[in-house]
């Protein structure tokens, strides 16, 4: 589980394309900090495991569904990513709970600076079926198309 609240922008040194899926080295040197192989570790929100570290770097293997739900495809060496390790037990929880684990991308419409920050207007994708199962129906969507959201056979009905 991580919260959202980005630890440190890190960047990736490498990129190699594997079969069906792309390994990426990247550098951060406050989350590498006493990692361990099989580590989860969100890169730009989405949770990847990891596979190797050195230094201030690790490796993590992203597979191809990751890669189609992701931002992360479009990833470059020299791009500079969002690093959070997933938050202790017992800590303060600042931010939300989240799990990493990203449905889609969606398309930044347009940003409205301002004298303090901006806003950000982002499109949200479509959900497609393979990933609306997993969403919990909002209790006014489930009224309003009980049929519209596929559900495995088992799922209790809304
Ligand atoms: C822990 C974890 N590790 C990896 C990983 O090392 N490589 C990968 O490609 N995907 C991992 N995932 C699943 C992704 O977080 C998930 O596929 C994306 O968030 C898209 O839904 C997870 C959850």
């Amino acid at each position: 589980m991580f919260t959202g609240i980005v630890e440190e922008l890190g960047e990736i040194t490498a990129v190699e394309n594997l079969d069906d899926a792309c390994r990426f080295r990247l550098r951060g040197p406050v989350v590498t900090e006493g990692a361990k192989h099989g580590d989860s570790i969100a890169v730009n929100g989405v949770c990847l495991t990891v596979v190797a570290h050195e230094g201030d770097e690790f490796t993590a293997d992203v597979m191809a569904e990751t890669l189609k739900r992701s931002s992360l495809g479009a990833l470059a060496v020299g791009s500079r990513v969002n690093l959070e390790r997933p938050t202790a037990v017992g800590s303060r929880l600042g931010g939300h709970i989240v799990q990493g684990h990203v449905d889609g991308t969606g398309e930044i419409l347009g940003r409205e600076p301002s004298e303090h920050w901006e806003i950000v207007k982002i499109s949200s994708p479509p959900a497609s079926p393979a990933t609306s199962w997993r969403r919990a129906p909002s209790p006014s969507t489930a009224s309003a198309s009980p049929s519209s959201t596929p559900r495995p056979t088992s799922s209790p009905s809304a």
